[in-house]
Parts: structure tokens; sequence; C-alpha cells
């Protein structure tokens, strides 16, 4: 199969027919354009056998004079006796067969275009609300290039293939049956040599898709590492620049470059045998035709005993030679249609497992509403290990972590890097669950009550906030349908963002994120502050919020958060201890375990780790 050393193998799931699955689901609203669809393309490429087939007749009765005049299907009481008359005819039957092939072929093209565009739509769509239902440690240990790449690259896959392969398998059956079943009926001894080739070409496609199977997944992979090679440079090229390593970078790139020119030269060398040899076989029985028909029609006896038994014209030796010949085009596909099939159906156990996988933080069956969130919140002896890629736990993060605090307090939390006060923070929002022991805010315990109510109820700061390429304004009004814009400007204000937005070249109307105005991480900061004092929730997560900004900025933030914070229950990690100093309580987090707790004074008292860490910053300690 294709992909086997995808990141996403556990995420497949293969137990079902997903192509099957997904068409049956998703294909059902567009089932009748499919099949005019469907139903277009068969009649198109029966009008094909049409011209040869008017050809043979109007040789053999106009130009040879060796049979009447007679189509299949129409009385010969319609048509006209009169020998131009009937070659006319002949050659209007002809052009009607070509303009109607092409009506027929706009039609296919429009129909299934349609069909598969719509199903691609919903199909994507509902992969992408699947996949960012799932929980976080999904996102944790995928590569975002990888997780973009079953939402772009699979669901092309599948498009690709309900539109070109399937449709040229129908060619292929109709095509190549049809004009081997119309030279059977008419001369099925002759009609044995091309139609022998047609399991001939059918065992070259087989060994072709064989043979270059695995070659295209050396070159799917040696392009995965020069892909990886190239974006890891070009995003550390200020590490690159200044360590001066631009040949030894130059030599990686070039080597992974190697590595995919080869991978590729090997496919090559096998593809390009492939056409030549379905054009040799096709041309071997192109030429027996013609050397058995040929002589049988200038003679007028078969070569062999075989053979005898029927006449043959020049007529239908024509028409023989002109199906023949076209056996090859169709059968080409036959290796694309077998990959195809191959990399969507691999895409679609994908898309599927997706697509059914129950995310493992959602809401409880019976989970109800937080409302009206007084903000009291309970750690009971919280134990938490993050899962590796397997889903085996790794080291433990927070060991048996306890505190409560009450509706409206100010807690810090402070500690060593790699502590575990980010962590402790993600399982208020529920981003993992504890392994033991239960979060609970007003009493509730955090799995018990919907996703949705307590996230909205959390508003959450992070170190490095994102910031979606749009106005400032739409970045602090995310998610707000109606957002005053008072309101939107006293939120800013007090995040200290206000005036250096208002210093920008649009203002609130400045695009930024990703393409936009470059910000520094102190202004995205608080403009990410912004974003989650103007939700106005009951909890306050500050994560770091303010570590870009400097001293001066950080105070005046502090002070305009006085109200805020003052009536609502507001948790703040930081390193730099002035941020936390006033609150009503600090955790003093190590290893993962809270080793400290108290006031700014009673901790100074202690004269614990927290002690250490504030003589350190205040300059007391070397
Ligand atoms: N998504 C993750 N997957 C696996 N391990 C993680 C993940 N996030 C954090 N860790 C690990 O968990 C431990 C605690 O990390 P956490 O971010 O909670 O610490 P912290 O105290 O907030 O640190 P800092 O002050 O540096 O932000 C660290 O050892 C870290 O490597």
């Amino acid at each position: 199969m294709p992909d086997d050393s995808d990141e996403f193998a556990d995420v497949r799931k293969t137990d079902v027919n997903a192509i099957w699955r997904l068409f049956r689901e998703y294909g059902r609203a567009q089932a009748g354009t499919f099949a005019a669809g469907g139903a277009a393309s068969v009649l198109q490429m029966l009008m094909e056998l049409v011209p040869s087939f008017v050809l043979a007749v109007a040789i053999d009765s106009l130009f040879f004079d060796t049979r009447d005049f007679s189509l299949p299907v129409v009385p010969d009481a319609w048509l006209p006796t009169a020998a131009g008359d009937q070659f006319l005819l002949a050659a209007l039957l002809i052009a009607a067969a070509y303009a109607l092939n092409s009506v027929l072929g706009w039609a296919n093209s429009y129909l299934w275009n349609k069909f598969s565009q719509e199903f691609q739509h919903a199909v994507r769509v509902d992969t992408y609300d699947a996949m960012q239902r799932r929980e976080v440690d999904f996102f944790d240990n995928k590569q975002t290039g990888e997780v973009m790449s079953v939402l772009n690259n699979d669901v092309n896959q599948l498009e690709n293939f309900l539109t070109t392969n399937l449709n040229s398998l129908i060619a292929i059956v109709v095509r190549v049956g049809g004009m081997g079943a119309v030279m059977l009926l008419i001369n099925w001894r002759l009609a044995l040599i091309p139609v022998a080739a047609i399991p001939v070409l059918g065992y070259i496609s087989h060994w072709f898709v064989r043979a270059i199977h695995p070659k295209y997944q050396d070159v799917r992979s040696s392009v995965g590492a020069l892909n990886s090679r190239l974006e890891n440079n070009i995003g550390g090229i200020e590490t690159v620049k200044a360590f001066t390593t631009e040949s030894f970078e130059t030599d990686r790139v070039e080597g992974a470059s190697r590595d995919y020119l080869d991978a590729q030269w090997d496919a090559i060398t096998t593809r390009i045998l492939f056409f030549p040899s379905l054009q040799a076989t096709t041309a071997a029985a192109y030429v027996a035709v013609f050397l058995v028909g040929g002589w049988w029609v200038v003679t007028g006896s078969p070569p062999h005993p075989f053979f005898a038994g029927t006449t043959l014209t020049a007529g239908t030796l024509v028409l023989f030679l002109n199906y023949s010949r076209r056996f090859v085009y169709p059968m080409r596909q036959m290796g694309q249609i077998i990959n195809g099939y191959q990399y969507a159906e691999a895409a679609g156990e994908r898309i599927v497992g997706l697509l059914d996988m129950e995310p493992r933080v959602s809401d409880a069956p019976d989970a109800t509403d937080l409302r009206n969130v007084a903000g009291r919140v309970e750690y009971d002896d919280v134990s938490f290990a993050y899962t590796d890629a397997d889903g085996e736990p790794e080291e433990t993060v927070l060991d048996g972590v306890s505190f409560d605090a009450d509706s409206g307090d100010y807690v810090g939390l402070v500690g060593p890097t790699g502590a575990g006060k980010s962590t402790m923070m993600k399982l208020l929002l529920r981003f993992y669950d504890p392994d033991e022991g239960a979060v609970r805010v007003d009493g509730h315990d955090v799995r018990d009550v919907s996703l949705h109510s307590l996230r909205e109820s959390v508003g959450y700061v992070n170190q490095d906030p994102y910031l979606f390429y749009g106005t400032v304004a739409e970045n602090i009004a995310y998610g707000l349908d109606d957002a005053d814009e008072d309101a939107l400007r006293d939120a800013a204000k007090t995040a200290g963002a206000h005036d250096f937005v208002t210093d920008l070249a649009d203002g609130y109307d400045t695009m930024v994120g990703e393409r936009g105005v470059k910000l520094s991480g102190g202004q995205r900061q608080r403009i990410a502050l912004a974003r989650a004092l103007l939700r106005d929730p009951e909890l306050l997560v500050l994560d770091e919020a303010t570590s870009h900004v400097d001293n001066e900025t950080e105070r005046v933030i502090q002070t305009n958060l006085a109200d805020v914070v003052a009536d609502r229950t507001t948790f703040a990690v930081a390193h730099r201890l002035s941020t936390v100093r006033d609150a009503d309580t600090i955790l003093v987090v190590e290893d993962g375990e809270i080793v400290e707790r108290g006031t700014h004074d009673d901790l100074l008292a202690r004269d614990g780790l927290y002690a250490d860490l504030w003589n350190v910053q205040v300059g007391a300690v070397e």
C-alpha cells in the first residue's frame, strides 16, 4: 500500500472500503449528477465506435460495391437508394457521431467535475471540522505539514480519483469492450488477433504498477526530506547567516536534492518503458491484423484454414485496423487508474479514520453547561503526564498537585522553567485531562461540563499568542460577532495596546498576522490580552502574558488590570516575580509539585525557593 511511512498510520481506518464509504456518505447528494455524468461517458465512448463502422459500410458498398448499403438498427426501407445520397448520408452520420461525441464529452466533463468538486468540498469541510475537534495531544504529536497534507493532498487525491481515474475506467471498459465486441460480432476469427492483445496490455499495466510503486514511494520520501531541509533552512535563515553556515547548508541541500534526483531517475527509467511496450504490443496486433486481413482481402481467401468460413471485405479490414490501433490509448491509463485507486484508498482511510475517531477530550454524554460562574477553582491531587506519538505516557509532569482558589482570587504561579506551570493551566482549560485527581470549577469536575461553556468562561493568554491574518480590531474581537467598538478600545487600553495601535498606519484597521504588519512579541501579547479581556470571562489565565513587554509597560498594564482582576479569579504564570508580587496566593512549582505557597511576604519570610528567586531578581544575590 502507498504511504507505509505515514505519520497517520494510527489514524487510518483499514477495515472499511474507505472510498466506497465516503462515496455513499458524501456522494449521495450528487447522485443524479454522478449518474448523468456516467451515462454521458458511456454514450460518448459508444459514439466513438460509430465513424469507423459507417466508414466500413461506405467503403464496401460505395467504393468497392461488395455489399449493399445497410446499417444496423435502421430499416433498409428508410435508406436512400442513390449512391450519391448514400455517400452523403454516410458523411453526415460520421459528422454527427463526432459532433455528438464532442457534446457528450463536454457534458461528461461538466457533470463529473461538478460531482467531484462538490464531493471534495463536503469531505474537506467535514474533515477539517473533525480534525479541529481532536484533542490538543493529537496536534502535539503531528507535524503541521502532515496535518495539512490530509486536508489538502488526501482530499485532492480522492477528487482526482473520482474525476480522472473513474472516468478513464469507464472509457476503458466501454471503448475496449465495445470495440472488441463489435469486432467479435463481425468476424470473430480475425477479432481474436486484436482481442488477444488486451490481456497482454493488461499484464504490462499490472507489471508497470508493481514496478513503479516502490519507486514512487522513494520519490515521495525523498521529496519530503528535501522539503523539510528547505523549510528548516529558510525558517532558520538568520541562524544560518549568523553562523556563516551557508556552504554547509548548500551541501546538505545538494545531498537531499541528489537523493531526490536519483529516486526520480529510477522512476523515470521505468516509466518511459511503459508506453513504448504498450505501443509495441498494439503495433504487433495491428500488423498481424493487416497481414492476415490484407492477404485475405487481396487474395480472396484467408492465409490459414483457421480463418476459413467467412469472407472479409476491405471495409471490415479498415474497421479492424482502426479499432485495434485505438486499444492502446485507453490501456495506457490503466496503470494510472490502479495507482490512483491505491492512493485514493489510502487517503480515504485516513479521512474516514479522522471522521470516525472520537476526540480523547470531548463532552461527556451527560455534560452540563457551566452557568453563573463564581470562579472557585480546585485542583484535587492532580497528576499528569503527556503522551508520546504512540499514546504512551511520558515522564510525570504534575505530581499530586492540590490547591484551592476562591472566587476573585489572584493566584500567581512561579518556579523554574519546565516545572509544569503552563501544564497546570492547560488542565483548567481541559486541553488535556489529568491522569489522576480532578480539576474543579465551582465544584464541578471540568470533565462533567461542556467544553464550550468551560472555555467560554476562561480567558486565556499564553506567552506566544497567535494573531490571525486580519485587522487588529478583528484579532481583538476574534470569535465575537457583535463586538462593541468602545468596549474593544477599552479592552485595548487596559491591555496597554491602544497607544501603539493608534500609532500604526491604519490604526485598528492595520492588517497583522502572517503576511501583515510585523509586530513585536510584546505588541502581540498586548493584542492577545485585549482579546481575552474583551470577552469579559469569569476566569482569567495569563500564562507569561506580559513576558515580552518591558518593565515600564508591564507596570502600566498591571495598574490597568487592577480593576479587571479585582472581581474575577485570575491565574498569572510569571518568571518576572514583580508580576505576581501582589497576588493573594503565590504557588511555587518545582518538578511538577507545589513546593511553597503563600503571599509574597509569607514566602520571603520562609526564605525558601521563592525567596531565592526573588533575591536573584532584585540583585541581592549573585
Ligand atoms: N505538549 C507537550 N508534550 C510533551 N511534553 C510537554 C509538552 N508541553 C510541555 N511538556 C513538558 O512538560 C514539562 C512542563 O512544561 P510546562 O510548559 O508546563 O512548564 P513551565 O513550568 O510552564 O515552563 P516555562 O516556565 O519554561 O514555561 C516540561 O518538561 C516540558 O518539556
